[in-house]
């Protein structure tokens, strides 16, 4: 039931903290606005780990020029993709650039890769592995680094709205840790996706999906998406429910190491997306962006409330870890 669905994933009011506004060096007022924004943030993320975003203040026509980049990028010749593949660029030791269809298996226990294709891009790295032969390329990645850097500020500014939430001695402990977000020792990551046509080329085989069960690693994700949906959340009753798009909106998410750091007061939460059942949504294709925000390599996450349930692990091992199960 559509209904019950969109009450399960609230829809939360950004407008206190926008990015249409500047952000105060000392954080956001402490006003009752900003107060009911603290609440339902924290109310969302202890309970379904999800939540839509609206007038967040990133720019629409923003939004739809990455989209489009992306779309031209995916249309590329895959032997131009391939130049860019995250695998052989991996010897680098980042996890940027192109992966092609079935080369990711999201849920470890399907035998099949997801089917889908997308391109991560970090902004941090050096050297920079990632030339521009082709205008399509150069428009992409120049679109790329914009869009980053805002999916970075919204990040730093939802990071003291959990921080405020979680009413921490310093609440500006996650934003701190965050602060190489944009030129640090920092993997944050912005991955556009693209789900092709599932017909012709790209039969689906048995227990294969866009893209399979899992939840996110790092500490907080945005997700933008197209109109054509397909997106699914588990509740906490254990059944998925559809996070149909709601226009103007971002998802956003709380993940694995988030929940390790906050002691499980906030959940990281299983989410995945389905091959659409009717022959006319097989046909369509579908497009994602995600911006998973990520702490500074070396720091070290030990549990924000001193309880000993987690040992201390440094951010560049957490992810290390979950990377190596996924490729
Ligand atoms: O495309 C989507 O809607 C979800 C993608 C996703 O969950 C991911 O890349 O982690
Ligand atoms: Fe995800």
């Amino acid at each position: 039931m559509a209904e019950s669905n969109i009450i399960a994933m609230p829809v939360v009011d950004f407008s206190a903290y926008s990015l249409d506004k500047p952000r105060p060096a000392r954080g956001p007022a402490n006003d009752v606005h900003v107060r009911d924004l603290v609440d339902e943030v924290q109310r969302a993320f202890r309970t379904m780990g999800f939540l839509y975003l609206k007038n967040h203040g990133i720019d629409k026509i923003q939004i739809q020029r990455s989209f489009e980049a992306s779309k031209k990028f995916f249309d590329l010749p895959e032997d131009i993709k391939m130049k860019y593949d995250m695998a052989t660029l991996s010897k680098y030791g980042y996890v940027h650039g192109y992966v092609r269809m079935e080369a990711e298996r999201s849920d470890t226990v399907v035998p099949h890769g997801d089917l889908k294709e997308c391109f991560n891009y970090l902004h941090n790295i050096e050297p920079d592995s990632f030339t521009s032969d082709t205008d399509v390329v150069a428009d992409f990645k120049a679109t790329m680094s914009d869009f980053y850097k805002s999916c970075a500020e919204l990040s730093q500014r939802l990071l003291e709205i959990i921080g405020r939430g979680l009413e921490l001695e310093d609440p500006r402990i996650f934003l701190k840790a965050h602060d190489g977000i944009i030129g640090g020792d920092n993997r944050s990551v912005l991955r556009t996706l693209y789900y092709p046509a599932l017909e012709g080329d790209h039969p689906v085989k048995n227990g294969q999906t866009r893209c399979g069960e899992h939840s996110d690693y790092g500490s907080l994700t945005l997700l933008f998406q197209d109109e054509v949906g397909g997106l699914q959340v588990m509740s906490s009753s254990g059944e998925f429910v559809d996070a149909t798009p709601i226009e103007g909106t971002i998802i956003v998410n709380i993940g694995d190491l988030m929940q390790r750091w906050t002691s499980d007061k906030l959940v990281s939460t299983r989410h995945r997306v389905l091959v659409p059942s009717s022959v006319d949504k097989k046909r369509k294709t579908r497009q994602s962006i995600a911006f998973f925000a990520n702490p500074n390599c070396k720091h070290l996450i030990t549990p924000v409330d001193a309880c000993d349930k987690y040992p201390p692990i440094t951010v560049a091992d957490f992810l290390k870890m979950k990377l190596d199960s996924t490729y």
